[in-house]
């Protein structure tokens, strides 16, 4: 994992000062421009599936951007996602999937792969209501509670509570100085401060290696749909580049152990970093989008390869393994779009008389509250899922 360098500062940079800057910097800066906003950026080059025409500057069309026939697999990859869960298919509907898009990879970048729209909108929901609701209760370790005493059920749970949340009254973290402009604050307030967590094998981002002593159970919804991932890219047919473009990593060999849990305002970006703390290198690292859309930047080994830009939007995957695994990558721009979907009630309560219908109601509820807090926000949630050993 990289450090979290989140930059808020609304510093215009100066265009003269670009050229001195690595590829990567320079293309970083072309899509973070804070003071523009996302309807003026130039986002010609940036990969979308649904633009498929898009160059992604390699200029090169060897080079571009291959679909993989995997349409069937992606069938399968819902179907056992769903199972996964033991989601009942009625709770909150999904699209029609009769127009699937497929995987993309990018010759460029060997080991990346863009499954976009994998996830259903039903998923979709239930990993957003995990992320804010439960992923983020301690013992998972977030960016609040080093300096907060989050109380056990969370902050979500209690964000109906008008008590101000206690500050730690002695450091809990040796290495993290007590900030002086820190206050008590309700469970309401603190949750728009919520930026990251991590799960499973908690992460010191100041030393950047997994704490040898600290693991929590690895939450199994995330793992389950994070092996179905694995699963259906392990290894995938490109006719136009003639090879097997998947992972060829087996699924059955994949643990979900570690992840980090990201929630990006529309001013936070995540600079350019390599996840390489993890020992074992070979398994895939599986990302969710879920929210906001953003602008993905994948590279090269070092800073001087010019990344390729890729859009990522709610329920997209994108798979790093082989040569992308060790790729710099980051975030340097939170699109304001939200799906359509999450403008509207994510659920009709159902008058049939089952009786599971209180139960979902119920659950309907915090999910609408939930996806209320990510449209409120205009925030992107993403989930990265690795193996670490
Ligand atoms: O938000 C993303 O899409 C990427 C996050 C990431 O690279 C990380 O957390 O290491
Ligand atoms: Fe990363």
């Amino acid at each position: 994992m990289g450090k979290r360098k989140r930059m808020l500062a609304n510093n215009r940079p100066d265009p003269a000062s670009y050229a001195n800057h690595t590829p990567f910097r320079q293309v970083e800066r072309k899509y973070k421009q804070k003071h523009r906003s996302a309807a003026e950026l130039d986002l010609c080059e940036v990969y979308d599936p649904y633009r498929s025409s898009t160059s992604t500057s390699t200029n090169n069309n060897t080079e571009q951007p291959q679909v993989s026939p995997i349409s069937d697999d992606l069938r399968t990859l819902r179907q056992a996602l769903r199972a996964a869960l033991g989601w009942s298919a009625d709770l909150i509907p999904d699209a029609a999937d009769a127009d699937l898009p497929q995987a993309v990879v990018f010759p460029a970048i060997p080991g990346l792969i863009l499954l976009p729209a994998a996830l259903p909108r039903s998923i979709q929901t239930h990993l957003t209501h995990q992320s804010i609701a439960t992923y983020t209760r301690p013992p998972n370790k977030s960016n609040m509670t080093a300096h907060w005493s989050i109380p056990p059920s969370g902050l979500w749970a209690n964000r109906h509570m008008p008590d101000p949340i206690p500050l730690h009254a002695e450091p809990v973290d040796p290495s993290i100085t007590p900030s002086a402009h820190l206050s008590p604050e309700p469970a309401r307030t603190l949750m728009d401060r919520l930026r990251w967590c991590t799960l499973g094998f908690q992460y010191n981002w100041t030393t950047k290696k997994y704490y040898a002593d600290e693991f929590y159970t690895f939450p199994s919804d995330l793992a389950a749909v994070t092996h179905a991932i694995v699963h259906a890219v392990e290894s995938l047919a490109c006719p136009l580049i003639g090879k097997d473009v998947g992972t060829g990593y087996p699924a059955a060999q994949y643990t979900a152990q570690a992840g980090v849990l990201n929630v990006y305002g529309p001013r936070d970006t995540l600079m350019a970093h390599v996840d390489e703390s993890e020992p074992n290198m070979r398994p895939p690292l599986v990302s969710i989008s879920l929210g906001a859309q953003g602008v993905f930047l994948i590279g090269g080994p070092t800073r001087e390869t010019r990344p390729i830009a890729l859009r990522v939007r709610s329920g997209d995957v994108v798979v790093m393994s082989a040569g992308a695994r060790e790729a710099f990558h980051g975030v340097p721009r939170i699109l304001d779009v939200m799906p359509d979907w999450m403008h509207v009630e994510p659920v009709e309560q159902g008058d049939d008389g089952d009786r599971r219908i209180e139960d979902v109601g119920q659950r309907a509820s915090e999910w609408r509250e939930v996806i209320e807090y990510l449209r409120a926000r205009e925030a992107r949630v993403n989930l990265n899922v690795r193996q670490v050993n």
